[in-house]
């Protein structure tokens, strides 16, 4: 008998041509979509959309825009919990630094914070980070069509598409020095609806399986983590896992990701076709920033489970 292996997150390849809605590869992309983001609430996407110079682009300019002085980084504020500069502060493992773009899908939502970085704002990151977050939130909207269609909720997708909102957020962890904890970010689920991750060359983002075991990441520049939020877990009726998720540091090379978060304006509802017998309504209507403002309270931040807490049936 064999030794039991691991369990692997499952990949799922968004670069087959045609690709269309309704076709045969859509169609077999959707089954293998869905029982992802149910059992494990999360998948590897291979997607090639992102070229290999835009990626490199990218990551070349996070380095600058970490290096800049840390009073100047500060500046990255928001009304929002996480969505501004967070790094060495208490409660915060040592080696993570991040900052947030709002509404990044626009010019508008870029220049912004490029001019609160730089005096005179800084044309090449705008272009570049706007280039990455329109091109990955394409990725973002395939997987919630499919998730509508798979559900037979379609004719709700259009609404859900209007209320979107993305969050990009650029992270950095530095290497652990010698005796130093090597948690980068301590395990935790997402507040979003969905979550795309992306990085450089250097692991340790680890996702929780359902039975409780780690599973790590190889880094690619066509690899993009696909995972479900908290928002999608409620909004599903609890049929979508939220895992839990954490980096740990093993290299000494600082570590760059960055997250596209959508989030969801106004009031989310459970669809009434995912509610029946065997599946009783499990949430109240709830909105998505109420949601990631509790998990920022005393109260919410303890919670295994914040959605239930928040507004569990
Ligand atoms: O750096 C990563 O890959 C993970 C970041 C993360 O989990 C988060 O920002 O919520
Ligand atoms: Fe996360």
């Amino acid at each position: 008998m064999g030794s039991l292996s691991p369990p692997e997150l499952p990949v799922i390849d968004f670069s087959k041509e045609n690709m269309k809605p309704g076709t045969s590869s859509w169609l077999s992309t959707c089954k293998d979509v869905m029982y992802a983001l149910e059992e494990y609430g999360c998948f590897v996407a291979v997607y090639d959309k992102v070229p290999l110079t835009l990626h490199n682009d990218l990551f070349s300019t996070l380095k600058d825009l970490f290096d800049l002085p840390i009073e100047t980084k500060r500046k990255n504020v928001s009304d929002l919990p996480y969505y501004g500069y967070v790094g060495n502060q208490p409660f915060i493992p040592s080696l993570y630094e991040g900052m947030g773009i709002d509404n990044a899908i626009t010019l508008e939502g870029t220049e912004d914070f490029a001019d609160t970085m730089w005096p005179g704002g800084n044309d090449h990151f705008c272009k570049t980070v706007l280039s990455y977050s329109m091109l990955v939130s394409e990725l973002e909207q395939m997987v919630v069509r499919m998730v509508f269609e798979s559900y037979g909720v379609y004719q709700h997708h259009d609404s859900h598409k209007e209320s979107t909102t993305y969050l990009f957020r650029m992270m950095k962890y530095r290497g652990p020095e010698k005796n130093e904890a090597n948690v980068g970010c301590d395990a935790h689920t997402d507040k979003s609806f969905i979550t795309v991750l992306h990085q450089n060359q250097v692991s340790g983002l680890e996702v929780k399986s359902k039975d409780g075991q780690w599973m790590g990441f190889k880094p690619s520049p066509s690899s993009f983590i696909v995972m479900a939020g908290e928002a999608l877990l409620g909004w599903s009726n609890d049929r979508i896992n939220a895992p839990f998720h954490r980096v740990v540091m093993s290299e000494s090379e600082p570590r760059y990701s960055v997250g596209l978060f959508s989030f969801i304006k106004g009031i989310i509802k459970v669809p009434e076709k995912l509610i029946d017998e065997k599946n009783p309504l499990r949430f109240k209507p709830f909105e998505n920033f109420g949601l990631l403002r509790y998990f920022f309270t005393e109260e919410g931040r303890g919670k295994e489970s914040t959605i239930k807490a928040y507004c569990g049936v």
